[in-house]
């Protein structure tokens, strides 16, 4: 299922550098704009807000998103988009997942023939339960094999520092798989490719949930027992969820799912955990909104996570906690004591 992208006579990274258009100036997209300048690509970044382009052009910043780093000379960003995207032969998605569908429609006719889209994205549509990958092939009309979906435990300021890491670039096609691997790899940041587009997706939407529930236990004073076991039974839910809907056993214990949901859940730099940890110390989810920052996926995908399992008749019950704090005013305290007052069973029934 794995592909090594490495040149085997010397074991370096192969790039292949593309003409690309990253769409979002967030801080993922702006990070990942910075990995495939470093691979070689010649990267058109567009952002709605023209201080953080300006900026980006004339000071190599994002201080908003990612203060204290200095970006490569190869980023050109952009508000225009039509402007991002002629002669893109990469289209790279990373606006926040509940916006992507109106975004995608309305670039679509700047798209360049034979394009390929990348999503970046880690959430689950929530009037359709689509995963992002559907969404980019509805909106912009592009079949399967044009579509590449990249996840992994990639926090974007360790990676803008360079920090070594990992992903997965996954597609329907390994020809469309290896083109995206080979324009972003670089010295500290290597891809894998798989074909496992449900199970990645997956992962990456719902690990954005269980880093709440992490955050909330941690909020709440609980140590490392207590996030070792949400860290492991989540697991158990996105396995469950992800086999019920065809996605490949291989994917779970890999970095799109393991690795992206140990670094979600253990890191003060994800913003799915700090939401929660916000929550967990008291505050409204307004005011935990508000206090964290940036785009927190998992707030929005409990619910279409939710929907998804229960359409399935797939059993989700942390993602079902989390849920019911976020939205329906569950005390924290509550969802403990019914997660662990849940009927004794087996380990190892996934
Ligand atoms: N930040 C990270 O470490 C990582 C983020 N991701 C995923 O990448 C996606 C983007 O996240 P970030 O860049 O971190 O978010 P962010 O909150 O830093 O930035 C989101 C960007 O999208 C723009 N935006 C917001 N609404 C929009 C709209 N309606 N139309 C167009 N643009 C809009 C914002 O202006 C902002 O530039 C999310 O799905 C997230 O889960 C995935 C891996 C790592
Ligand atoms: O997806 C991420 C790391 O892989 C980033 O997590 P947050 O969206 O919680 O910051």
């Amino acid at each position: 299922m794995t592909t090594d992208i490495s040149d085997e006579a010397t074991g370096a990274p192969v790039s292949a550098p593309a003409r690309v258009a990253v769409l979002g100036a967030g801080s993922w997209g702006t990070t990942f704009a910075a990995v495939l300048a470093d691979a070689g690509s010649d990267v058109r970044l567009w952002g709605r807000d023209p201080v953080v382009v300006d900026q980006i052009n004339t000071a190599r910043r994002n201080g908003k998103r990612l203060p204290g780093i200095t970006l490569p000379e190869g980023i050109a960003a952009t508000t225009d988009a039509a402007h991002a995207l002629d002669g893109a032969e990469i289209v790279v998605a990373a606006v926040p997942s509940q916006t992507a569908r109106v975004t995608l429609r309305e670039l679509r006719p700047h798209v360049a023939d034979g394009a390929v889209a990348v999503s970046l994205m880690k959430g689950v549509e929530l009037s359709t339960d689509d995963r992002m990958s559907t969404v980019i092939a509805d909106a912009l009309g592009l079949p399967d094999d044009r579509i590449a979906v990249l996840s992994g435990p990639n926090l974007a300021r360790e990676i803008a520092e360079h920090q070594p890491t990992a992903t997965v670039v996954s597609s329907t096609s390994e020809a469309t798989a290896a083109r995206v691997a080979a324009a972003c790899s670089t010295s500290y940041f290597r891809p894998y490719t798989n074909s496992d587009v449900v199970g990645v997706e997956l992962c990456g939407a719902v690990k954005n949930v269980i880093a709440i529930a992490v955050g909330m236990a941690q909020g709440r004073g609980f140590g490392f027992n207590t996030t070792a076991t949400v860290i492991t039974r989540g697991l158990v839910e996105i396995t469950r969820l992800g086999l019920a809907l065809g996605a490949d056993a291989r994917t779970f214990p890999g970095l799109a799912g393991m690795g992206d949901l140990m670094a979600t859940c253990a890191s003060p730099l994800s913003r799915n955990h700090t939401l929660g940890k916000h929550i967990g110390q008291g505050m409204t989810l307004e005011e935990a909104v508000a206090a964290t920052g940036g785009t927190a996926e998992g707030v929005k995908s409990c619910r279409s996570v939710l929907h998804l399992a229960r359409t399935a008749g797939v059993d989700m019950p942390i993602t079902a906690g989390v849920s019911a704090v976020l939205n329906d005013g569950l005390p924290v305290a509550e969802m403990a004591r019914a997660l662990l007052s849940r009927p004794q069973k087996a380990e190892g029934i996934v």
